[in-house]
């Protein structure tokens, strides 16, 4: 049997690699100050009887393309193609980190939603409606404390349905506005033309709009050459970001 791959993506200091640790019995560097991650670590555990390779990925706030640590992350989700993707959030500021969730969502429907550090929202009296978030992004959302051990075997077998596929996922679109969606209609068959059908073209046309030439070097060095050239006053962020 393969072993499935699941890589963990988050925003800074939401406990990606303290859960890591936990599931893998290795011992990541974790902290209470942000960018403790920036290699890539790998390490394996099994659940049900069956071998996941995890993945731990540089905390980042966003899969643009601002610093080397989303490029890391944004393409070994594009390009390595885990199984699951985990996105770890932190229970006490959801709001922030919904965002980077919405990216990946973006990206891939292969994710779940793992809110931690549970344990500091009750404290601070944070009621949280998993249900309701679940049912609006289309993916599992389950919430654990990776510090006190606690919901990680709803969790895992809430990887486990979407790695071998028992969950369908239905993930969030985002409707943008009528300009926006009328040029990723316009770029989204040239895309699918360039890249095929194994990679996010939706994703890819969006931050061709926005002038993403990170993305585009990324995608002519995995040979899926998109020949566009951005003129100047175009290239920049932010102009599809969904915050
Ligand atoms: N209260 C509480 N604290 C937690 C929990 N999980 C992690 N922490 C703490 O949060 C801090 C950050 O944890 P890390 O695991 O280093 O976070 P990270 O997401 O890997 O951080 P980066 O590598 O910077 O992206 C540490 O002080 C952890 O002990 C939890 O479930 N509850
Ligand atoms: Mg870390």
């Amino acid at each position: 049997m393969k072993a499935y791959t699941v890589a963990f993506a988050g925003n800074p200091n939401t406990g990606k690699s303290t859960l890591f640790n936990l599931l893998t019995g290795m011992r990541q560097h974790t902290g209470n100050w942000a960018g403790k991650t920036v290699i890539t670590a790998e390490g394996t555990f099994t659940h049900n009887g069956r071998e996941y390779r995890a993945v731990d990925l540089p905390g980042t706030y966003s899969l643009y393309s601002n610093s080397a640590d989303e490029e890391a992350a944004r393409d070994y989700i594009i390009f390595e193609k885990p199984d699951v993707t985990l996105v770890v959030l932190d229970a006490t500021s959801l709001e922030r980190n919904l965002n980077l969730a919405l990216q990946v969502l973006e990206i891939t429907g292969r994710a779940v939603i793992c809110i931690n550090l549970i344990d500091e929202a009750r404290r601070l009296g944070i009621d949280i409606n998993l249900k309701a978030i679940s049912e609006r992004l289309g993916v599992p959302v389950i919430a654990i404390s990776a510090r006190n051990r606690t919901g990680i075997k709803e969790l895992l077998d809430q990887v486990e349905r979407v790695a071998d596929g028992t969950f369908a996922v239905e993930p969030l679109r985002i409707q943008y506005s009528e300009e926006i969606e009328r040029g990723i209609a316009e770029l989204l068959p040239l895309v699918e033309q360039a890249v095929g059908g194994d990679y996010p073209a939706r994703w890819i046309a969006l931050r061709l709009l926005d002038g993403d030439e990170s993305l585009l070097a990324s995608l002519r060095k995995a040979s899926l050459g998109i020949r566009v050239s951005f003129p100047k006053e175009v290239s920049g962020h932010g102009a599809t970001a969904c915050h």
